[in-house]
């Protein structure tokens, strides 16, 4: 980590101090150790969308491999926080040594089903709840935002521009990760390419031309030195000066450059670039590509598409970068069991007046059921921990609130989908390339049916529960219910 006041900077602070002091409360009266297991999953899918893409895996085992408090933590927690002493020791030896299960980086997941469980001694699972939280909420939006855009472009060429306008240095790089994960190609981000290998791209800014004061010195100029040209051409008059210089300078330079393309920045992208097409074949340029940018979106995209702008290329920064239309995914992390003194595990509910936001007890795990005859998803199955519905010869699925719409199922391809990251503190997960993570992540896209995936009002994707699963979820409630009253 880059920081220069303290050395030993670590990520064990980046948690809230709630957490801290209900380890506290934990450590001192003897319910540290306990098992817990928690949950995390968000309720609504974002933008409207039918589905999310999971992203943040790899930062998370980046975070837990680090995980301890270093000597200017606990001189922080004992100066600043005034800590006891005995619980200040326990922090400095403080070692994770629960089990992570997770959804794999790249799957696409849904509202209401657990993407990650952290089962582990009490303190421990409650330290990470909120670094886990801020990594997968961010990088899974960006990531499902990147989807949405991909969506549109479809095999159309998407860049990623959004580091000036990212929320700070931490969301340009992490998220330029997730839109490529999402499906975007490249970006211009240099450190982003150079930390995970994702192909970078660039062409220049409107300042190049505005210090040559003309667009024909400034493209010559960046043409004398660099081989790839990609011109900005719209600095003063898009079609009277950017692309008759563009093409004037390809004209003397001749094999000297790859005259790649020209970008537009700014007016009516589809006139322009319509015209902009013109000018190009018409000059001999037909395979030149035109880039566009400026507050680019999927809605702006696909609008642009229906008007038949002659766009190649796609510049995409702000709308992406920050979510711009939604900046939260609102994922949380819930307790759904926790042992008592006795040494049994109890499950655990959260119950709320709408009964989409109750809460599942119990530790589960999600089954993805695909028909066994063209692998085509058919919806997520939620069991409880234990249950096998890849053994059965047909499940019958029903919608968790509205009972009525169900129906049942054979010849089904049934496959968990969390997966061991950490088993007793050790890492057992192999992390996958990130190219295998994007590629991983278009299979699993490919395999859901169209009418979830379109940007526009999808179809719900069922996510169900299974019927041990459910009528423990009702048992949980009447037991509420009963010691209430
Ligand atoms: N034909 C079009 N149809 C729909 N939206 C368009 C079209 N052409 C451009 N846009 C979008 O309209 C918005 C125009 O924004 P804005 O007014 O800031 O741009 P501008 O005035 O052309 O350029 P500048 O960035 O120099 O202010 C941008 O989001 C752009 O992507
Ligand atoms: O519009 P976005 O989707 O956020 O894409 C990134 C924007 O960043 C640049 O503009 P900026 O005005 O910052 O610099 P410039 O002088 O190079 O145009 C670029 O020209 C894009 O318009
Ligand atoms: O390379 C580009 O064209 C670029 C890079 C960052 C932001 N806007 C454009």
């Amino acid at each position: 980590m880059i920081d220069t006041i303290y050395q030993d900077d670590s990520w064990a602070l980046h948690t809230d101090l709630y957490q801290i002091n209900m380890m506290q409360t934990y450590w001192e009266l003897g319910k540290a150790d306990l098992n817990s297991v928690f949950e995390v999953y968000f309720r609504k899918n974002p933008f409207e969308n039918g589905y999310a893409i999971f992203a943040g895996l790899e930062r998370i085992v980046r975070y837990m491999e680090q995980l301890h408090f270093t000597e200017s933590d606990i001189a922080y927690l004992r100066e600043v926080q005034q800590y006891p002493e005995p619980f200040l020791k326990y922090l400095k030896d403080f070692k994770f040594t629960g089990t992570i299960r997770s959804m794999k980086e790249g799957e696409v997941v849904f509202n209401n089903e657990p993407l990650i469980q952290v089962e582990a001694p009490l303190a421990q699972a409650q330290l990470i709840e909120t670094a886990l939280l801020n990594i997968v909420n961010y990088q899974t939006l960006i990531a499902t935002k990147a989807a949405r855009v991909k969506f549109v472009v479809q095999d159309d060429p998407i860049l990623e521009f959004g580091t000036r306008r990212a929320q700070e240095m931490d969301a340009a790089i992490w998220g330029t990760r997730a839109a490529y994960i999402g499906g975007f190609d490249a970006t211009s981000n240099v450190r982003a390419s150079k930390k995970f290998g994702i192909p970078v791209s660039g062409t220049h800014a409107h300042s190049l031309v505005q210090v040559y004061r003309n667009d024909y010195e400034a493209f010559k100029a960046y043409a004398q030195t660099h081989q790839d040209c990609v011109f900005l051409v719209d600095t003063y008059d898009t079609l009277k000066s950017g692309i008759p210089s563009a093409i004037r300078v390809a004209n003397e330079m001749k094999d000297q450059i790859n005259f790649l393309g020209i970008r537009i920045d700014s007016g009516d992208m589809a006139y322009i670039s319509k015209r902009a097409r013109q000018q190009l074949d018409e000059a001999g340029y037909p395979d030149v590509k035109i880039y566009a940018s400026n507050d680019l979106d999927e809605k702006t995209i696909l609008n642009l598409k229906m008007q038949g702008a002659k766009i190649d290329v796609w510049g995409v920064g702000t709308k992406l970068i920050t979510a711009y239309d939604q900046p939260a995914l609102g994922a949380v992390y819930k307790l759904v069991s926790i042992e008592n003194e006795q040494g049994e595990m109890m499950d655990s509910i959260k119950l709320s007046g709408n009964a989409e936001k109750v809460s599942t007890p119990g530790k589960k795990q999600v089954w993805r059921i695909t028909s066994a005859d063209d692998g085509k998803s058919e919806g997520d199955y939620i069991t409880l921990w234990g249950e096998r519905p890849d053994l059965q010869d047909e499940l019958y699925m029903f919608h968790p609130v509205h009972t009525y719409i169900n129906k049942t199922v054979k010849n089904y391809l049934a496959e968990p989908l969390l997966t061991t990251i950490y088993e007793n503190g050790k890492l057992v997960y192999d992390l996958p390339t990130l190219k295998a993570i994007k590629s991983y992540s278009g299979q699993r896209l490919h395999d859901l049916w169209e009418e979830y995936k379109r940007n526009l009002n999808p179809e719900p994707y069922p996510v169900d529960l299974s019927e041990e699963c459910w009528k423990h979820k009702m048992k949980n409630i009447e037991d509420i219910r009963k010691q209430i009253k």
